[in-house]
């Protein structure tokens, strides 16, 4: 069952994603699709939207006729107590003709404050009573702060017990995301060197071209901070920071992972504008065109103090981590789309090759989450001629390279990890709160000042020079991710 089935989300990611699975021969051909949503629609009309969804994602000559067959509409306000009787009713005769086994996914892509009310309303009203599992997937944000998290938490606790409930954290199902363990275990040369005295700093960055588009309103209440850190950014931490699990189990994963946001020291009071730096975007270009400033965008206050960038310093106090900074960076309106991690070793310790006034290269291990997806490896090797000179080579493993296919789609993954019962690439309860603790802090002191020197960077600009500043008094710069392309041998 998918409530918020008219929407934005469930058009453009989720049922492109079903019939990838379909196509792919994952789901068998007893499932059903329930749509959920306000408006009077037919099921002839949702099986519609349903096949527009799939030409406008991709395939636009396939046969979908069988495939759509299996969606059916339910109209109804899910703060309507009796509208779930007839779902109820709905449910149980597509289980019979379809053979279903009372096994049940309720997938929440709906605005947030729906999900505690609908939560209940499952439990409360027999949905949930099923002879198979019952699965509950929840869409971000989980939550405003830690106390509204927890909030919710409770409320859907009541109805699901933890390993029925599936955060999703649309990250954790990027194939190269998924890569950064392998990366790390499956590597003999990089697991020894994976901590404070080979690794110097950190860095990782996601940036967006796009600005804030139709979703102002939201955006207004969230800001670069509970949009992107809190979740996505956290998340690549952990998995970059984490012990070797002793398994490969969704348990021993998250408990590795969750070691990790216990590890991140907190920043209170000054400390946090020590460490952090936010920014919003001011009018600017991209690809030539004039876009406008974050405050003149639709739903949003002209005198905003919601950032729309932040960068930050991050410290892991334990052993393997004390004294490597993670600087992480997230913004609207940048300069380029990408997502990266940039590893970068210390310096060797004593420089043969170069001359002492030139600049050495340090080592450098790239994970290109997106849009090009691979690892780059940055070593000194002998420059060809008489001369024992060094010159920086790069080493690139591009991942469509290696089938020629386009790899799949995070949501097909996670939906299918779902399907299967698969809760490593989801975020448990514990995650959530602690990141929630970590960046509230942050929240907190900024909610309290204003940010005078709003807007503070310029659209389609790497964001505002003091996220530079924060590299710079440690020594480091932000390396430039455009130029550490995978494509760019
Ligand atoms: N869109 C995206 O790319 C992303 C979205 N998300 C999250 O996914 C969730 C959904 O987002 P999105 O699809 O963009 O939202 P939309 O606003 O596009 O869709 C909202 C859906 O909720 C339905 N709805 C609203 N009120 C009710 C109600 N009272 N009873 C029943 N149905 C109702 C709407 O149906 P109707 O209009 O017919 O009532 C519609 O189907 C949010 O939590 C968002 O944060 C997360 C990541 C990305
Ligand atoms: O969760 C979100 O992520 C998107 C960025 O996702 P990506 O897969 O395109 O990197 C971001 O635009 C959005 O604001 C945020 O809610």
């Amino acid at each position: 069952m998918i409530f918020g089935a008219t929407g934005d989300l469930a058009k453009r990611k989720l049922f492109p994603s079903l019939y990838r699975l379909y196509q792919k021969g994952k789901l068998s051909e007893r499932f059903a699709v329930v749509g959920v949503a306000r408006r009077a629609l037919s099921n002839e009309e949702f099986q519609l939207s349903v096949k527009e969804s799939i030409e406008a994602a991709s395939d636009k000559n396939g046969n979908h006729d069988e495939f759509i067959s299996h969606f059916h509409y339910h109209s109804h306000d899910v703060t309507d107590s009796s509208s779930y009787l007839s779902l109820k009713q709905m449910a149980s005769d597509l289980d019979s003709h379809y053979g279903l086994g009372g096994n049940r996914i309720f997938y929440l892509a709906m605005a947030p404050e729906f999900f505690g009310t609908i939560a209940e309303h499952l439990k409360a009203d027999g949905l949930t009573d099923v002879a198979g599992f019952k699965r509950l997937v929840i869409e971000k944000p989980f939550g405003h702060d830690v106390e509204s998290a927890k909030q919710l938490n409770k409320q859907i606790r009541n109805a699901f017990s933890e390993d029925e409930i599936y955060r999703i954290d649309h990250y954790l199902g990027k194939e190269m995301v998924q890569n950064i363990e392998v990366i790390r275990f499956a590597n003999a040369i990089f697991e020894p060197l994976w901590n404070n005295r080979y690794i110097s700093n950190i860095q990782l960055t996601s940036s967006e071209v796009l600005g804030v588009e139709e979703r102002g309103r939201y955006y207004e209440t969230s800001g670069a901070l509970r949009d992107m850190v809190q979740n996505h950014m956290l998340q690549m931490v952990a998995l970059l920071a984490m012990e070797p699990p002793i398994r490969l189990t969704t348990e021993e994963i998250r408990s590795e992972k969750v070691k990790v946001l216990r590890a991140m020291r907190p920043l209170e009071g000054d400390a946090v504008n020590e460490h952090f730096v936010r920014g919003q975007y001011g009018k600017g270009k991209i690809d030539e065109e004039e876009v406008p400033a974050y405050r003149d965008e639709p739903m949003v206050d002209p005198s905003s103090n919601t950032e729309t960038f932040v960068a930050g310093k991050l410290l892991i106090d334990n052993f393997r981590w004390a004294g490597v900074p993670i600087y992480i960076r997230t913004g609207k309106r940048m300069e380029t789309k990408s997502t990266k991690i940039v590893i970068q070793f210390k310096d060797i310790p004593m420089n043969l090759y170069y001359q002492s006034e030139q600049t050495l290269n340090p080592n450098l291990l790239v994970i290109h989450i997106q849009p090009g997806e691979g690892i780059s490896l940055y070593l000194n090797a002998k420059k060809s001629g008489q001369n024992v000179e060094a010159t920086p080579v790069k080493l690139n493993f591009a991942n469509k390279g290696i089938d020629g296919i386009n790899t799949p789609e995070a949501y097909e993954k996670l939906l299918f990890d779902c399907m299967r019962g698969d809760a490593t690439n989801f975020t448990h309860w514990d995650e959530v709160a602690l990141s929630w603790s970590f960046v509230d802090k942050i929240s907190e002191v900024w909610e309290s000042e204003k940010a005078e020197n709003f807007p503070n960077y310029e659209s389609g600009t790497m964001g505002p020079r003091e996220a530079d500043q924060l590299l710079e008094k440690d020594g480091f710069f932000w390396w430039p991710v455009t130029d550490l392309n995978v494509d760019n041998c």
